[in-house]
């Protein structure tokens, strides 16, 4: 996959793409990830990527001009990307989401920031994304937020075992099942027996019914929608 990330503030990446799992799955290779400065897509001296909101009103508003040169370029060859626009009033990203668009060969971040864009710019893009109902200073975060989760399931990116784990749990949007590790005993506060047994089948049972019953308890509207498309097999809606 590749992805081409729009912003006025490359330098909050660095060290996103650098690090931890990204930075292995991008200098291996696996994964693609190039940052474009807007400003390197304007042609006035001083390089001017934003300017007062026509009508009046707060702030500033990205112009639409550097940004259709940088799509222009960027596009001239090779596939035609996945556009999204991080946006506070976007479409609310999820795991549903994030598995979708970890199918698509590419993708283009447009960060909003200031005000937000100019609207003319939303004709290049395919999806407004919201990672909550917050306002942020700018739209880098929440592109690194998708950008994470995104990568995270192209095949590879991940040690076998976890991508296993993360199909048949998060991927419906179920909450994870509780993790331990040495000592067996912390404070008075012990390792569940089961976990401890080496029964395969009854830890994987296990592990299930406590995602099923955490995921219950806290959001038991994912069960719901589960049940609705047919996601839950019969056991697990015993
Ligand atoms: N979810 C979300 C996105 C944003 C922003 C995107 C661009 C400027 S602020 N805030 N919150």
């Amino acid at each position: 996959m590749r992805i081409d990330v729009l912003t006025v503030l490359p330098g909050l990446f660095d060290c996103f793409l650098k690090e931890g799992v990204i930075g292995k799955a991008i200098s291996s290779g696996k994964v693609e990830v190039k940052v474009h400065n807007i400003r390197d897509f304007t042609t006035d001296k001083h390089r001017v990527v934003d300017d007062v909101p026509y009508g009046g009103g707060p702030g500033m508003v990205l112009k639409p001009e550097p940004i259709f040169r940088a799509y222009d370029e960027l596009t001239k060859e090779g596939e035609k990307p996945y556009v999204l626009l991080t946006e506070p009033w976007g479409e609310k990203f999820n795991q549903e989401m994030a598995v979708e668009l970890s199918k698509k060969p590419r993708l283009m971040i447009i960060c909003g920031r200031y005000e937000g864009v100019d609207e003319r710019v939303k004709s290049l893009v395919d999806r407004e994304v919201s990672i909550g109902d917050y306002v942020l200073t700018g739209g880098e975060l929440p592109a690194m937020v998708i950008m994470d989760a995104v990568l995270r399931l192209i095949p590879g990116v991940l040690g076998n075992l976890e991508s296993l784990r993360a199909d048949s749990f998060s991927d419906r949007g179920l909450l994870g099942y509780p993790n331990y590790t040495r000592p067996a005993e912390f404070r008075g506060m012990k390792v569940p027996e089961v976990l401890l047994s080496g029964h395969h089948k009854k830890i994987e049972s296990w592990r299930k019914e406590q995602s099923l019953r955490k995921t219950l308890e806290r959001r038991p509207e994912i069960i719901e929608n589960l049940k609705r498309k047919g996601l839950l097999t019969k056991e697990e809606l015993e």
